[in-house]
């Protein structure tokens, strides 16, 4: 039996599924694998199972190499060098599909609780604070209607864009790296600013990593109207955080949704002291079901290679 490493505690059905067909060990902490423990892990494992946080960096794959597959639990990789990987005759594959719905439904949950300040209400409640419904408590953005942007309008673009226009008759505009065409009324818009400008919400829904590192910077944000709502369900690092925490603080923006951080699960002091932001730790996927569907996907890939099959979610 190969040697499998599952880098985090996965559903049972999942772990069983894996446990029938590898010789698996499971690691239980919550903390990603650090780079030392991911070039152990490439020297001592057939096969690993990794996810978001640890640490496959160019330096990980720079000893002695046993692991044919690393397959991914999640979509985004940029955890992964990945031509490192391959350098290193590593096959790396990640879960497309399985988790586009579920992530597009936190990207309207934080569209909603931004606007309608979901979040500052049930603090509000909770604190006992409440003093009875008034016509002029708490008023905030009226999302029917509003134009969403969408930065990068791939699987989990397209299906914040579809909840947008056919849930809540939102224009959609989008901004995308290559031009891009979808079945859906809406405008491909040629420049990322341009986009921040014109929307009243805008989605991140690119990928983490290299290029995309601090995409959305100073003066990005400083496009955007004053009454406008950010919301990142992408990756942390994506962003400025520190721009956009100034850009909150000055009231520039109105307000943001934030389910991804820069340096996970540390989130900024001043950050989560904003009324203005809506913070979930990082919920996308969050569903039994969708994370079910997750790691049958990546064991599936692992089977595949054991095999000698080509990796089914090869990236
Ligand atoms: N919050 C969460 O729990 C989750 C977050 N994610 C993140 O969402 C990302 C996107 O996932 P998918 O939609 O499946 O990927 P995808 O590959 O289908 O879509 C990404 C799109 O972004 C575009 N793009 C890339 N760089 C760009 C740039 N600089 N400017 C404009 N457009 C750019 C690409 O051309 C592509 O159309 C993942 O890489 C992951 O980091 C994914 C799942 C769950
Ligand atoms: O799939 C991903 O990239 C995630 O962030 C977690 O599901």
């Amino acid at each position: 039996m190969k040697k499998l490493l599952i880098t985090r505690a996965l559903p049972d059905s999942v772990l069983a599924a894996a446990r029938a067909r590898f010789d698996v060990t499971l690691r239980t902490e919550t903390a990603g694998l650090s780079v030392a423990e991911a070039a152990a892990a490439l020297r001592d494992y057939d096969a690993v199972l990794p996810t978001l946080g640890d640490g496959f960096t160019a330096e990980a794959f720079t000893g002695d190499i046993r692991c044919g597959v690393l397959a991914n639990f999640g979509v985004g990789y940029n955890h992964i060098d990945v031509a490192a990987a391959r350098a290193a005759g590593v096959a790396v594959s990640n879960t497309p599909d399985a988790v586009t719905d579920a992530t597009a439904d936190i990207g309207l949950t934080l569209i909603l609780s931004a606007c309608r300040r979901a979040g500052e209400g049930e603090r509000l409640v909770r604190a006992g604070l409440w003093t009875g419904w008034q016509p002029t408590q708490m008023l905030g953005t009226h999302v029917t209607g509003k134009t969403v942007g969408i930065i990068g309008m791939g699987r989990i673009g397209q299906a914040v864009a579809r909840r947008c226009l056919y849930g809540f008759d939102m224009p959609v505009l989008y901004f995308n790296r290559s031009p891009k065409m979808v079945d859906m009324p809406a405008r491909q818009v040629d420049s990322l600013h341009d986009l921040m400008a014109q929307a009243d919400i805008i989605v991140v829904t690119v990928p983490g990593g290299g290029a995309n590192t601090g995409l959305i910077d100073a003066a990005a944000l400083a496009a955007m109207k004053p009454t406008g709502i950010f919301v990142n369900i992408a990756r942390g690092d994506v962003v400025d955080e520190d721009a956009l925490i100034a850009a909150l603080q000055k009231g520039q923006i109105a307000g943001a949704g934030l389910d991804v951080f820069a340096k996970e699960p540390f989130v900024p002091e001043a950050l989560r002291a904003l009324e203005n932001v809506v913070i979930l730790p990082h919920l996308g996927t969050a569903a039994l079901e969708v994370r079910e569907a997750m790691g049958q996907m990546a064991l599936d890939n692992i089977i595949a290679w054991d095999e000698g099959r080509a990796l089914p979610q090869a990236v």
